[in-house]
């Protein structure tokens, strides 16, 4: 899972041409890169799926969405895939056992946690998110895919957000970007 961009260019075009950009949003100097007109739309929606499916399919085990956006597009590929899927979420929401793993973010911190019956000894699971930006919530994702066992093979986004550093701050983890600005 390392070439360049993988994904299908006509498939690519399909799903850029329904992202919405929202300057200032939620707070002044954000570029916000908004999906839901994307999921709004049957044919995109299920464009994207089909493709993340066909790429995917048979290499992983489990599919992990990281809260909250994350969900929306783990879901669907997992039964696409026909594999489970995890839930990582922010702290406090998921009831025990958890484990949890720490991050700074901007500005301040944050915590994500799963709980680790949710995932086998040894799975394969792929972590899928709409935004990757600096890179601190794939990181803590990563982190928690191998404390509950799991083999992380890799983050799948659909938007890198290529000036916040994520890809250097999961530097040596498997990384596939949908769409990179
Ligand atoms: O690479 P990072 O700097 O960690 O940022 C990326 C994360 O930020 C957004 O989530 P957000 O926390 O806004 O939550 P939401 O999905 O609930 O809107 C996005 O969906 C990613 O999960
Ligand atoms: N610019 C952005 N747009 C959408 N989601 C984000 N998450 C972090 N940065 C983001």
């Amino acid at each position: 899972m390392s070439e360049s961009n993988p994904f299908p260019e006509e498939t690519v075009s399909l799903v850029q041409a329904r992202l919405r950009e929202v300057q200032d949003f939620p707070a002044p100097g954000v570029l916000f890169r908004d999906i839901t007109p994307l999921i709004a739309d049957s044919e995109g929606f299920g464009a994207l799926i089909d493709m993340l499916a066909d790429r995917y399919r048979g290499k992983v085990d489990a599919v992990a969405g990281l809260e909250s956006r994350g969900f929306i597009l783990a879901a669907p590929l997992a039964i696409a895939l026909g594999v489970g899927m995890v839930t990582i979420r922010k702290a406090g929401r998921l009831p025990g056992p958890v484990v949890g793993v720490d991050y700074d973010l901007e500005y301040g911190s944050a915590r994500m946690e799963v709980q680790p019956f949710t995932v086998e000894d040894g799975q394969r699971v792929l972590i899928l998110d709409d935004v990757l930006a600096t890179g601190g919530t794939a990181n803590a994702a990563f982190n928690l895919v191998e404390q509950a066992g799991g083999v992380p093979v890799g983050l799948c986004v659909l938007i890198e957000l290529v000036d916040l550093g994520g890809r250097s701050a999961l530097d040596g983890r498997e990384i596939e970007a949908i769409l990179s600005y």
